[in-house]
């Protein structure tokens, strides 16, 4: 009988994740994603359901990698919470089992993962769409994700400005001091977003907070809140005059309020890019819109996994 689950927790995570691995092992599972070969994944559109009674969903999230021999699920709840609120505005677990016995072998915090695997993605977009020579990169909210973004913007680039937009100065503020590099903090979106060449949406709201015609044409957006069917971060004009990329075309038809209400045409996956068989528009306006998926998930636990067992004495 197989023994017991290892529980990989917050602090434990945080030591065996690092973006210097994390983002080759993303790049292959986004690619194996866009080939639908069952035997590479099997990573259904996540299901959800409304917990109406505190604003917020449940996602589940299953992938099995039958090549790579992972299988592991995600929970996810995230929220539509009022800011302030001293609730949080996501939770994850992940799951890691046996796909041969079926048993659980890792449980872990999925807050760092989540936070780190979406912020990869969105720099892998970054590398594959933004202009070679983009200087100024913006960011739209200083909440979790803005923070690992931040960090994982300006592990793989050299930027030479980065700035800030929060609903409060204040928030912004805080965000700076809680950063290692120099950051703009700006007053408006307006101001953030002008002349930028990478703009970052990590916000919770849900109606458009971006508009096309702030957006300098050529700059490459990787937005990633608005993950329900009726919330937007992104405008109309923006949406229909950029290229539009997802992670998932099938997840962006389903869950994203930016593509399903604006009309606009995924014109391909991060992992169709990656695979060769569609083009990368660098020098037109381009939009990454992420929902997130399993497959991340899945290849994140399980580097964490097999960090954890490196690094753990056998007893
Ligand atoms: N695409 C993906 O894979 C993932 C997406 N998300 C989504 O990313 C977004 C950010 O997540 P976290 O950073 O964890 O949340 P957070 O709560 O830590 O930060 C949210 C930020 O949005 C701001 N905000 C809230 N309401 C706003 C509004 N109406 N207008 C403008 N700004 C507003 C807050 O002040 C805060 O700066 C959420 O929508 C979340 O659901 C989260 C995890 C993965
Ligand atoms: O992929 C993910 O974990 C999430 N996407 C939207 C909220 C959480």
């Amino acid at each position: 009988m197989a023994g017991p689950p290892v529980v990989i927790w917050d602090q434990d995570v945080e030591g065996l994740l690092h973006y210097r691995e994390l983002v080759p092992r993303l790049e292959e599972a986004l690619g194996k994603f866009s080939r639908r070969d069952s035997t590479e994944v099997i990573q259904p559109v996540r299901t959800t359901l409304t917990l109406q009674k505190h604003h917020g969903f449940l996602g589940l999230m299953p992938t099995y990698m039958e090549n790579d021999g992972v299988l592991c699920t995600k929970f996810v709840c995230f929220y539509k919470r009022e800011d302030g609120s001293s609730l949080p505005a996501t939770q994850a677990t992940l799951v890691l089992l046996d796909p041969e016995y079926g048993n659980v072998k890792a449980v872990m915090d999925g807050e760092l993962i989540t936070g780190m695997r979406t912020a990869a993605v969105s720099a892998i977009s970054a590398k594959l769409l933004m202009r070679p020579e983009a200087e100024v990169l913006a960011i739209l909210g200083t909440g979790k994700q803005a923070l690992s973004h931040y960090n994982a913007f300006t592990d793989m680039f050299s930027f030479k400005e980065v700035r800030v937009w929060s609903r409060t100065r204040q928030k912004a503020e805080r965000f700076c001091r809680s950063v290692s590099g120099p950051v703009t903090v700006c007053v408006s979106v307006q101001e953030a977003v002008r002349g930028a060449d990478a703009i970052v949406t990590v916000t919770r709201c849900t109606e458009p907070v971006l508009f096309g015609q702030w957006v300098k044409p050529g700059a490459h957006v990787a937005a990633v809140g608005a993950c329900r069917p009726d919330w937007r971060e992104l405008d109309d004009v923006l949406m229909k005059e950029a290229v539009v990329y997802a992670d998932s075309r099938e997840g962006a038809m389903a869950e994203s309020g930016d593509v399903i209400l604006s009309g606009a045409e995924v014109f391909a996956e991060l992992g169709d890019v990656i695979n060769g068989t569609k083009t990368a528009h660098r020098e037109k306006t381009t939009v990454f819109k992420s929902l997130g998926m399993g497959v991340e998930d899945a290849v994140s636990a399980q580097l964490v996994f097999d960090q954890w067992k490196r690094h753990t004495p056998k007893l």
